[in-house]
């Protein structure tokens, strides 16, 4: 294997690095490049003289420099390929900016500017650090992800999407890997996931989006999506390359299609560390939201009637870890899924064998005589309007990426009946949202405990300023998967994403008028540190971890990675001697 250019040293997390590379080469390694901060001392110890401008600028002004860079950036779509190159330059300072600016970055490294940089892909592509995976070539995985160059100790994730299902915007093809990188960011940023220690891989299987296949510029497979028993095949062979290349790694697996995602997650969760964030960390971050609004209402989970609009990939989720919830407050899984109403493109989910649900919704299907005696607008399809009318629902959480669909008429019949009705449009990207904040705390007279998917501004209303939670799922991913880092499980279990839900509620105290139902972004570092304290924790109560949790305080914060400029180590007596 070719040498490495550097070796994080173990012990210290990321704090030094040995250095085997010289020269020139060393502004070419993000993680030991360091640009204008190298003193005058290294440059001459490096070999970087009369390479880089006279003035040195420490951390603090280069953040200063890149912020500043970043605010005059004209538009979004700018911004995020500015952050980019950044991030291709140097990863501390990317890696600083971001944790400093959370809130206000966050928007352009991941939803809702990723989508527009998703779309662009190919035309302003510029080399990322992932691996590409290509239906068309199954004998080359196990290969490719060797070729990453790392060893089966140093990854703890592996972030993959086959881009079917990409936010609320679809198919995007080879696209897609730009999430897994949104996502992979996040994971460091509020997680304080090393940046080496993950890998985001993009399962090229084609496109069914025809705008892309009849772009000369796209960039992944140009024929249709592959689908059945070779598609199987396909990350069956992906999954066993892993496991054989990075045994200790998790998978995430993020924006599955929604006939796929639950039926993946099902096939190998009890064979491996693995985790559906579509599936599992929408469905903490929302069941945190739900459990902190309805004790804010004295109530409990099971005195709630939920309508799940979209009953996907994410909504079905959603309603999973609810019910569990709620048998443990007592109910038998029958009596808590009589709660739910779930809808989906074909109206309410009924046991009507004619309209072809999946299998996954299954559970939630309501009997088809029980909706006999009910006033609906058009009995051939039963809608959101429809189940509102009858059932008087206290919850209704949108899945479905259908902007307006909570409209004006939705929302009043709904507020007409339930005193604090929660209202979640969690739909992105922000032009996706079911309904908007100002919508909903109109319509309701300011009485809706709202929770969105993608960010949006405080709401003003008689006086009372309401702040928009964000559930989503970056509340949770982050801190998960540095807990399952910390205590090395070896399976992702029911128990802990529950607590990765406990956790982010257990912040939460609502106390004023118009105080957000989750933690802020800004303190998504603090929140993943909870959350990975609390799935460590259950992964031992459920016999999962490899690694005893002494004192898994200390532990989750010793494996936070922080991102400042590292003490460079030399590989050997004269660093001179060494050239990639
Ligand atoms: N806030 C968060 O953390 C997350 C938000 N989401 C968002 O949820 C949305 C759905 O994502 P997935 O579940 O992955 O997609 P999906 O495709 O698996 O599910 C969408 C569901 O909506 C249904 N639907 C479509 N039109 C509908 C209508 N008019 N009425 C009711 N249902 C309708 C579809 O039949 C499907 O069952 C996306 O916009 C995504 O961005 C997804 C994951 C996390
Ligand atoms: C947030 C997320 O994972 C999604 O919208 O798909
Ligand atoms: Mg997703």
């Amino acid at each position: 294997m070719a040498k490495r250019p550097y070796d994080v040293l173990p012990g210290d997390h990321g704090a030094r690095i040995r250095v085997n590379i010289h020269g020139s080469y060393i502004l070419r390694v993000p993680r030991l490049n360091r640009g204008t901060a190298f003193t005058h001392d290294e440059r001459v110890q490096l070999g970087l003289e009369g390479l880089l401008p006279e003035r040195v600028t420490p951390l603090e002004g280069q953040l200063h420099r890149a912020y500043t860079r970043f605010l005059r950036a004209a538009t979004p779509l700018e911004k995020y390929a500015y952050l980019q190159g950044l991030r291709d330059r140097n990863t501390v300072l990317f890696y600083r900016l971001l944790s400093e600016h959370l809130d206000e970055i966050m928007p352009i490294v991941y939803t809702p500017t990723i989508g527009d940089a998703i779309q662009e892909f190919s035309l302003w592509f510029q080399q990322v650090n992932a691996v590409f995976l290509a239906i068309d070539a199954p004998d080359r995985i196990e290969a490719s992800l060797r070729a990453s160059g790392k060893g089966p100790d140093d990854i703890d994730m592996l972030i993959v999407t086959d881009s079917e299902g990409i936010l609320g915007i679809g198919d995007q093809g080879v696209g897609g890997v730009l999430i897994c990188i949104g996502k992979k960011s996040l994971y460091t940023a509020a997680g304080g996931v090393d940046p080496d220690r993950m890998l985001p891989v993009v399962l090229d299987v084609g496109t069914d989006n025809l705008k892309l296949l009849n772009d000369d510029l796209y960039l992944g497979l140009r024929h249709a999506r592959v689908r059945g028993e070779r598609y199987d095949a396909f990350v069956d062979a992906f999954v066993q390359a892993a496991q054989a290349v990075f045994p200790h790694a998790m998978v995430h697996w993020e924006d599955f299609g929604a006939s796929n995602a639950h039926r993946i997650l099902n096939r190998y969760r009890d064979e491996l560390c693995t985790f559906n964030d579509d599936v599992q960390g929408t469905a903490a971050v929302v069941a945190a939201a739900v459990m902190a609004g309805v004790s804010a209402k004295g109530e409990r989970l099971r005195d709630q009637r939920i309508v799940i609009s979209g009953a996907g990939t994410a909504g079905i989720g959603v309603a999973d870890l609810l019910v569990d919830l709620m048998v443990s407050e007592g109910l038998t899984p029958e009596e808590a899924r009589s709660l739910f109403w779930a809808t989906s493109s074909r109206g309410l989910v009924t046991d009507d064998p004619h309209l072809r649900f999946r299998d996954f919704q299954r559970p939630y299907a309501r009997v088809v005589a029980e909706t006999d005696g009910w006033t609906v607008d058009e009995p051939a399809r039963i809608g959101l309007a429809d189940i509102v009318r009858n059932v008087h629902p206290t919850v209704l959480i949108g899945t479905s990426g259908q902007p307006g669909l909570f409209s004006e008429a939705v929302v009043r019949d709904m507020a007409a009946h339930v005193d604090r009705p929660l209202i979640f449009p969690l739909s992105n990207p922000t032009v996706l949202a079911e309904a908007t904040p100002g919508q909903l705390i109109e319509w309701t007279d300011g009485r809706a405990l709202i929770a969105t998917g993608s960010p949006f501004g405080p709401v003003t209303h008689e006086g009372v300023t309401y702040t928009v939670a964000q559930a989503n799922n970056a509340l949770v991913f982050p801190g998960l998967g540095l807990g399952v880092a910390v205590c090395r499980a070896s399976r992702v279990t029911d128990h802990m994403i529950a607590a990765a839900a406990r956790a982010v509620a257990s912040l939460v105290h609502l106390r004023t008028p118009g105080q957000s139902l989750l933690p802020s972004v800004r303190d998504l570092r603090r929140v993943s540190a909870t959350v990975a304290i609390a799935v460590a924790r259950q992964a031992e109560l459920d016999g999962v971890a490899g690694v005893p949790l002494t004192d898994p305080v200390q532990q989750v914060f010793d494996r936070m990675w922080q991102p400042v400029y590292p003490e460079l180590l030399f590989g050997d007596d004269d660093p001179t001697s060494q050239v990639l």
